[in-house]
């Protein structure tokens, strides 16, 4: 369902910002995002907010630590009834087995667990600052073969990279794609992009987008008209 595989990115540092925008949609049009700076911000009170008006949640803190502590911290976002939370795959299989581990206990209740790849901001040449000589595309490969190896639902990467993702790993493994941009908006900081329709036509399962809606002069009307275009295709 379309409508449903969209996830709005909410980055705002006002609270009551963010609920006016919450509470002119509704759940059956897309689920929420929120990451660190509102989670630094205001904690699991928004959490709770959120779910108080039936919004499913992706809780996007990227954990990246030793494995004891992201595992703990995988746990304790699953103790807040969260639908999907993540890890950078970079912080290795040990780290991300940990974290499946740490999620057996919750059965059907786990939050779906996915991997960072590469970020969407990431160009080819930030990866060679990094010593990483190879397009962000391979690099991107590797650590989600190694997040399946650890057995995790997921990964986000860039549109960019969903048909070859799909080809690798078949329809379970699930791809999270920010770096949307419906044409003609701004990029912004993002450089691997793509737009919502093409995105879903690669293969995408969920299309995380924040700014394109939420800095819109009216984001009702951008969420709307981004369904719109993916109910044309
Ligand atoms: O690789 C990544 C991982 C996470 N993000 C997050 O998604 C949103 C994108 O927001 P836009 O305003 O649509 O650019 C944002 O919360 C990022 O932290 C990402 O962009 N890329």
């Amino acid at each position: 369902m379309p409508n449903k595989s969209i996830v709005v990115a909410l980055d705002y540092n006002d609270k009551a910002e963010a609920l006016t925008l919450i509470d002119k949609l509704d759940p059956s049009m897309c689920r929420l995002k929120i990451g660190k700076e509102m989670f630094t911000l205001f904690g699991p009170t928004l959490v709770k907010d959120i779910h108080h008006r039936g919004f499913e949640l992706f809780l996007d803190l990227k954990f990246h630590d030793i494995p004891n502590t992201v595992a703990k911290a995988v746990s304790a976002a699953a103790d807040l009834g969260v639908w999907m939370t993540n890890v950078h795959a970079s912080g290795g299989l040990a780290m991300m087995q940990a974290a499946k581990k740490a999620l057996e206990s919750y059965g059907n209740d786990a939050p779906l667990l996915i991997a960072v790849t590469v970020l969407t901001s990431m160009s080819d040449e930030d990866l060679a600052l990094l010593g990483i000589n190879v397009p962000a595309s391979e690099h991107v490969l590797r650590l989600a073969k190694l997040t399946h190896q650890a057995g995790l639902d997921g990964v986000v990467c860039s549109a960019q990279e969903a048909t070859l993702l799909k080809s690798t790993f078949g329809r379970d493994f699930k791809l999270v794609t920010p770096g949307i941009r419906p044409a003609g908006s701004d990029v912004g900081d993002q450089h691997r992009i793509m737009t919502p329709s093409k995105a879903i036509a690669a293969g995408s399962d969920y299309l995380v987008i924040g700014r394109p809606i939420t800095k819109a002069a009216d984001p009702l009307a951008s969420l709307t008209a981004i369904h719109q275009s993916l109910l044309a295709n």
